[in-house]
This record gives C-alpha cells, sequence and structure tokens, in this order.
C-alpha cells in the first residue's frame, strides 16, 4: 500500500545558509579537505589558523532515497584561496551516474565545474536567481569566486548517491579555477589523467554516447 510522505516546506536563512526543517546536515572544515588544492605547502601553512573552521555545509531534506524521490537542501561556502586557487568542494559524480543535479544560486559568487567523462570541461556561473543544469553524467564541484559566503540551493534525484573517489584517481579535476587579473580563470591542471575506456563505459552503463561530429 502507498502511504503519503507529508507535504514539507523548508525556509532558507540567507544570513547563515540554512535550512529549516532540514533531516540532516554536516560540515567540512579546512583541514577535512587535504589533498583537494594544488599548493600543498600552502594549505599546510593554512591549517594552524584555518584548520578547524567551517569552509562549507550543507543542510539537507531527505524524505526517503527511493527512485522518484527528490533529495534537497542549501549549501553555503565561505570564500578563500589556497594560494591562488578559489575555496571549492569536494565534488563528485553521481553513483547513479545517469542522474542530474539543479542548483539555485541564493546569494554571493559562485561557479559549477563541470567534467565530463572523457575530459570535456565545462564551467558555469551560480549567483542569486541563477539556475544551473548538471546533466547526467557530469562530474561537478561548486567553486566560491566571490568575497562573500557563497549560498545555493541543490535539488537531485534521491537515489543518486555520490562517488568522491572519481576526481582523485584522475588525479584531480582537469581545470582548477584560480585568481586572476581582476577575477578568475581558469588552468589546466598538469596532473590529471584520462579515464581509461574501461571506466567510461561502466559509467554509461548499457546506454552509448553520441558524440556530436
Ligand atoms: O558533496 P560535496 O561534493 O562535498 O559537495 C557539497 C554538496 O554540494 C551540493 O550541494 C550537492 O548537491 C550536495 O549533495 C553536496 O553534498
Ligand atoms: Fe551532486
Amino acid at each position: 500500500m502507498t502511504r503519503l510522505f507529508e507535504p514539507t516546506g523548508c525556509k532558507v536563512d540567507l544570513s547563515t545558509g540554512a535550512m529549516g526543517n532540514a533531516t540532516g546536515s554536516y560540515q567540512k572544515r579546512f583541514r577535512d579537505l587535504d589533498g583537494l588544492y594544488a599548493d600543498a605547502a600552502a594549505f599546510e601553512a593554512m591549517c594552524a589558523t584555518w584548520g578547524e573552521r567551517i569552509v562549507y555545509e550543507v543542510s539537507e531534506f531527505r524524505p526517503t532515497e527511493q527512485s522518484g524521490d527528490l533529495i534537497f537542501g542549501v549549501t553555503r561556502m565561505a570564500p578563500g584561496k589556497v594560494g591562488d586557487e578559489y575555496f571549492m568542494t569536494r565534488g563528485h559524480i553521481h553513483k547513479q551516474a545517469d542522474r542530474p543535479e539543479i542548483y539555485y544560486g541564493q546569494k554571493g559568487h559562485g561557479l559549477m565545474l563541470m567534467e565530463s567523462p572523457e575530459g570535456e570541461v565545462r564551467i558555469l556561473p551560480v549567483e542569486a536567481q541563477t539556475v544551473c543544469y548538471v546533466p547526467p553524467f557530469w562530474i561537478h564541484r561548486s567553486i566560491n569566486v566571490g568575497e562573500d559566503d557563497l549560498v545555493m540551493l541543490f535539488c537531485y534525484p534521491a537515489d543518486s548517491g555520490q562517488d568522491y573517489e572519481i576526481i582523485a584517481r584522475s588525479g584531480g579535476m582537469r581545470s582548477r579555477v584560480v585568481a586572476g587579473d581582476g577575477g578568475w580563470k581558469e588552468v589546466d591542471n598538469p596532473d590529471w589523467r584520462p579515464r581509461d575506456a574501461k571506466l567510461i563505459s561502466a559509467l554509461y552503463g548499457q546506454q552509448s554516447r553520441t558524440v556530436p561530429a
């Protein structure tokens, strides 16, 4: 028999980036992000003052993890840089890689850095009143390129899951976002290694990809 879930409204507090009625939340401290940034020495040096500080936090509403349902929530990211590289989330691909995600910027200036299994890179802005669609199969990571908190809402299929290893296995994402003249710029990550054909086809599962000529 079908049991109805109780409809729920969640108020977003823009000053704290918290979402009311959340069913869960987690916080990432600076020291949790060891290995993410290109400049390991700068990371090490910042640990003394930044180590215990919260650099991003997520409050979410997870009604169920059943297919057809949705998980949504709010991420707040602090501004900052490690060396010249802007603060970012760990980034992931969905464990069920064909699951998409929507982000809606609420406050601040962010970017969504996306990478396809084959290594194509796309960068889209995430700022107030901007919707960012992350299609199925794209690895995604948020970056705060502003001087204030970045607050954004996200929503994705409840059975997506997250795979955080895919980025580490390739030596990081293919591009890094660093401070440039008067703004941000994208630079190549020299440590990046392409994924092999076997892993790529495993990600696409039974589907085959049509790459436009
Ligand atoms: O999960 P991370 O890559 O650390 O990113 C932090 C959060 O970013 C977004 O808001 C995602 O939708 C969340 O599911 C994710 O947990
Ligand atoms: Fe995601």
